[in-house]
């Protein structure tokens, strides 16, 4: 006890103010240190990831580069619903899937540009007229999904992979957004996916396998502004796929993919709803750096025969912010301020694409 003391009253003020400074310099500098160490080997594995423009939520599964992967050609023999067929992504999964020789269904609302990506298929690919079941019905129109599926297993007997892909965006600040908008992209979006993965479930517990592939996006865990409607229905499918996930765990067969590309070329932003009509466009100022569409759907299908349960597809820097998102979700909210900042002012200056919808 007396040694103890001694040695406490050995410090003079100073050498204790001393002491003081030095624990809090090394306190900061090792610290500085290890974030130091830890911001490195983040920017190294986004460097890897660069390069092969797909990310793999790390706390999922190891990052591999899909050239590591088995192939989409696993998917062949496959029964394929796709919904949204007739255009984008949709209409390039079906161009892509034909060419591995899958059975497929297209659905969308439009059955002629449905039986034009139809007549595409069978010029490019493997399949012959019976190997495509062409199935129009409204998404957002809940009670015609029964029939749908009951439509697609008379046709083919079974489905083996869903992928929910029709949806939606829309362009518009919060304070000038109807709630009918919101109103629309939840009932698309988000229900009339939920509901359509609820009829063919039963399907699949039965048979004890299957794929459910919902087109989800970045967007689903990163925020955006001028499309808050669309940003939220994301996020709800987000919740749902997760949930779905856990109560499957019991059947292992069935697999739950939760894809989430960044922007890609396809007409989304041409099919927006907006209010806004008087605006000027200028189709210069505002360029995303969009993933082309090709690239976006042969990394989903390679994601599909992986059985990948999320995987994040993107250009950079999207990737690059979705992981900050997660990781650094200060320096994040940071970057995607600035980026919106700028972009709202534009926005709000009429420099954006301005397309015409049912609600003018
Ligand atoms: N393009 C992107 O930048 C991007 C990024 C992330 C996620 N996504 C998602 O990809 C999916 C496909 O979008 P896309 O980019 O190909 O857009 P797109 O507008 O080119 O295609 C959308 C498809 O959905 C269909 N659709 C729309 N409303 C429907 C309804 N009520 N019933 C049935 N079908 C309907 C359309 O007819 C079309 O076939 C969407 O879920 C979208 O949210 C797109």
């Amino acid at each position: 006890m007396a040694k103890g003391l001694s040695i406490l009253f050995i410090f003079s003020k100073n050498q204790l103010l001393v002491l003081l400074i030095f624990s809090i310099v090394s306190f900061v500098s090792i610290s500085l240190i290890s974030a130091l160490i830890l911001i490195i080997s983040c920017l190294l594995l986004h460097l890897l990831l660069f390069f092969f423009d797909i990310g793999y939520n790390p706390s999922l599964i190891f990052c591999l580069p899909t050239l590591f992967l088995p192939q989409e050609q696993e998917l062949t023999g496959l029964v394929v619903w796709v919904t949204g067929a007739s255009s984008g992504i949709g209409e390039e999964l079906a161009y892509q899937l034909s060419k591995l020789g899958v059975s497929l269904v297209l659905s969308a609302r439009r059955v002629h540009e449905l039986e034009r990506v139809k007549r595409k298929c069978l010029g490019n690919g493997n399949l012959k007229e019976k190997d495509i079941f062409v199935l129009p019905f409204d998404l957002a129109n809940r009670s015609s999904h029964e029939v749908a599926t009951k439509a697609v297993l008379q046709e083919f007997g079974r489905i083996d992979v869903l992928v929910n892909n029709a949806g939606k965006i829309h362009s518009s600040l919060i304070v000038d957004t109807k709630m009918d908008f919101f109103k629309e992209l939840i009932e698309l979006n988000y229900l009339g996916t939920v509901s359509l993965t609820k009829c063919v479930l039963p399907h699949m517990i039965e048979r004890k396998q299957g794929k459910i592939v919902i087109v989800n996006s970045l967007v689903s865990f990163v925020p955006i502004a001028i499309s808050s409607g669309y940003c939220a229905s994301k996020h709800a499918l987000r919740g749902f796929i997760h949930s779905l996930q856990i109560e499957l765990t019991k059947h292992p067969g069935i697999i739950v993919s939760n894809i989430c590309p960044g922007p890609v070329h396809s007409n989304i932003r041409k099919n927006a709803l907006t209010e806004e009509v008087t605006k000027t466009v200028d189709h210069n100022k505002i360029q995303d750096r969009q993933m082309a569409t090709r690239r976006c759907v042969r990394l989903m299908l390679v994601a599909m025969a992986n059985n990948l349960k999320e995987v994040w597809i993107g250009e950079q820097p999207y990737l690059l912010v979705s992981y900050l998102w997660q990781y650094m979700p200060t320096l994040a909210w940071w970057i995607i301020r600035k980026f919106w900042e700028k972009r709202i002012d534009l926005f709000k200056s009429g420099v954006v694409r301005i397309f015409l919808s049912k609600y003018q």
